[in-house]
């Protein structure tokens, strides 16, 4: 039996505009396993909440176009008929994002929300999903949840407001949980709060989670496995071990060498990558990271890189990742030894 949830294949989103055609997901390919968080990362721009929303298909109709597959429990949701699709989401997959108040309804109470979600998805009663309701408002850790379940989003802090958020969208039970930089608003300690019941929901409920940040401490917290996203490419994927002890592409070493290092000398500069992230109206030719890139070479602006396997949890879309790797392993061993 596969523990494959979600299979994702050359997925490809393009957008019309009107200053013409832009590919902003070009070509990605990764698996979610069942009960697993899998973390997205990449800076600002990389494609990381369109790749996200393509999984729901949540742009509007006549602006998109979707290409590739994207396999759920035996069926290409890009294949599937409207109604079909209406019923995954929301359903068998869910998203949470950075603004609770974008998504949850001003005008009805916290209760009624999550209820209805219920009703509508677990085909229960109204009694029955009202208690329900505050089940899931206690397993989000909401404080008197029966007397929470009666306000309105306003007059909830920004922690509770994004755990009620998180319980509308369990009130289906999915199978999959789309958060998408849930934590990025909140200030430290409520992030840290809100990881661990991401933590604690993901074993009790055995829901497997992409988690989407452009923060690596986060996913070093949370996840297992990592997708390194840059400019609408999949340019390294990795085990947390191998991303942290062993990340092979230059963009990927950028990331964790950007890191804030608190025992690290507060003279030293912090370190950060040369240049931004190109607009989708310049994507360069070859590698999409080759302008930015200290090892850039002739090959690297002329053709794009396929990708690599070097172990069978890590894989890497770099001409040049053994070469970089050679020459860092003889640095490290020059450092040691002197
Ligand atoms: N509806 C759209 N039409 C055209 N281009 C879009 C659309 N939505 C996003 N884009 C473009 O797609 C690219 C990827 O954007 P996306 O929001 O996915 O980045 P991101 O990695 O999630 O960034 P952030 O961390 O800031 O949310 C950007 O260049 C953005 O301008």
């Amino acid at each position: 039996m596969t523990n494959v949830l979600l299979k994702i294949n050359d997925l490809k989103t393009h957008f019309y505009t009107e200053t013409g055609n832009v590919t902003a997901v070009n070509g990605v390919s990764f698996d979610v396993k069942k009960g697993e968080i899998l973390g997205v990362v990449g800076e600002s721009g990389c494609g990381k909440s369109v790749m996200s929303q393509t999984i729901l298909q949540l742009f509007e109709a006549g602006t998109v176009e979707y290409e590739g597959e994207i396999n759920f429990k035996g069926k290409n949701l890009l294949k599937i008929s409207k109604k079909e699709m209406n019923k995954v989401r929301g359903n068998e997959i869910s998203m949470i994002f950075q603004d609770p108040l974008s998504t949850l309804n001003p005008v009805h109470t916290i209760g009624r929300q999550i209820a209805e979600s219920i009703i509508l998805h677990q085909k229960v009663g109204k009694k029955e999903a009202e208690k329900k309701a505050i089940e899931l408002l206690k397993l989000v850790g909401i404080p008197s949840p029966e007397s929470r379940a009666k306000e309105y989003p306003h007059n909830l802090s920004g922690g509770m407001r994004q755990r009620a958020m998180i319980a509308v969208a369990l009130a289906c039970r999915p199978q999959l949980l789309i958060a998408d930089e849930p934590t990025t608003a909140l200030d430290v300690t409520i992030q840290a709060q809100i990881l661990d019941l991401m933590k604690n929901l993901n074993t009790e409920l055995d829901m497997g989670i992409i988690f989407i940040t452009h923060d690596l401490g986060v996913v070093a917290e949370l996840c297992s496995r990592v997708v390194v996203m840059y400019l609408g490419e999949i340019v390294e994927e990795a085990s947390i071990e191998e991303l942290f002890t062993r990340p092979l592409h230059p963009y990927t070493q950028g990331l964790i060498k950007s890191i804030p290092q608190l025992d690290g000398d507060k003279t030293e500069e912090l370190h950060t990558i040369e240049g931004t992230v190109p607009p989708l109206t310049r994507v360069p030719k070859g590698c999409r990271f080759s302008t930015r890139c200290p090892y850039a070479d002739e090959q690297c602006i002329t053709s794009s890189p396929p990708v690599f396997d070097h172990t069978s949890s890590q894989k890497v879309k770099c001409w040049h990742f053994e070469k970089i790797l050679t020459q860092q392993e003889v640095a490290a061993d020059v450092n040691t030894t002197t």
